[in-house]
């Protein structure tokens, strides 16, 4: 991770996060190319045109006012829309410049290699081990199991919490510490991306900081995508940030569009569009 730089002045001088912004490493290497991208829920074309490039072993986060498409726009990256019955996905999503709509392309396949981790934290009614031991076992994985797990919940930051309960259940943990045990079974099976939606919205501020502390840690070596409410949480972990709100049109129809995609220090210092500004200082949204 590149060292914080200085907090830029904001532009408006109002109440933007006042923050150290991460450097933002260059775009040399994209994950996802997203181009003309459109998703509809039957009729209804929820989400118009967005186009950006996601960096690797970077934090890219998503903010915009509720019902701007955020999660509709996160869930594309490992087609998880595919599950929704009414939805369809127009336009291109490149995974490492290959299509990730295209026809030979296993969903299945995809979801493994990009993991999502969701609002509410949904550990599996087992143990705390076979919460991480499920997804290798079902991929085949052969090595030492045992190995793997402390390695894993080592990895989340996780492990002198829990050692000593392996065998108890995940649902006894705290609702922080079963996020953290989510965030570890999505890396059990050793994805390149993280997609999080509002992984942090039902954890207090302390469970909150500790999983910000495990995305930082977790970003040298994943990509990462994250979809917040939150402001500060953006300002202070992302590299880059993309900010979407609503469109009403002539006839009042709604249309979640992306409207501004920078450094995060840009986004929160010296935005370039109105509208953006005005959601970061708290004027709309
Ligand atoms: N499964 C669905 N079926 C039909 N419409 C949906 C579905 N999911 C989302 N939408 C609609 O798509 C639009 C974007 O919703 P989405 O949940 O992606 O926004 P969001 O920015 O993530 O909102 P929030 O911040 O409140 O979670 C909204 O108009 C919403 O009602």
């Amino acid at each position: 991770m590149a060292s914080p730089s200085e907090a830029p002045v904001s532009a408006s001088g109002t109440s933007v996060p006042q923050v150290s912004y991460r450097d933002a490493p260059p775009l040399i290497t994209p994950v996802f190319e997203v181009g003309g991208l459109s998703v509809f829920y039957g009729d209804h074309e929820a989400v118009r045109d967005v186009n950006m490039t996601i960096g690797g072993r970077q934090i890219t986060a998503m903010i915009g006012p509720s019902g701007c498409g955020k999660s509709t726009v996160i869930r594309c990256f490992n087609r998880m829309n595919d599950l929704i019955p009414t939805a369809r996905v127009a336009g291109k999503i490149r995974y490492h410049d290959e299509d990730l709509y295209g026809r030979d392309v296993d969903p299945i396949e995809v979801r493994r290699r990009i993991g999502m981790v969701f609002q509410k934290p949904n550990p599996f009614p087992k143990s705390i081990y076979d919460n991480i031991a499920y997804g290798p076992r079902v991929g085949g994985f052969k090595g030492d199991l045992d190995d793997l797990v402390e390695e894993t919940l080592t990895h989340a930051a996780l492990w002198d919490e829990v050692k000593d309960k392996l065998k108890t259940s995940a649902l006894a943990l705290s609702g922080g510490q079963q996020q953290r045990l989510c965030i570890a079974r999505t890396i059990a099976v050793k994805p390149e991306v993280i997609l999080m939606d509002e992984p942090c919205s039902a954890l207090d501020p302390i469970a909150t900081a500790k999983i910000e502390d495990l995305m930082e840690h977790l970003a040298q070596e994943f990509t990462i995508v994250v979809v917040t409410h939150n402001m500060q949480q953006a300002a202070r972990v992302s590299h880059r940030t993309a900010f979407f709100t609503t469109d009403v049109g002539a006839e009042g129809e709604r249309h979640g569009r992306l409207i501004e995609y920078d450094e995060t220090a840009r986004i929160f210092s010296n935005p370039s569009d109105q509208r953006t500004e005005d959601y970061i200082t708290g004027r709309v949204g």
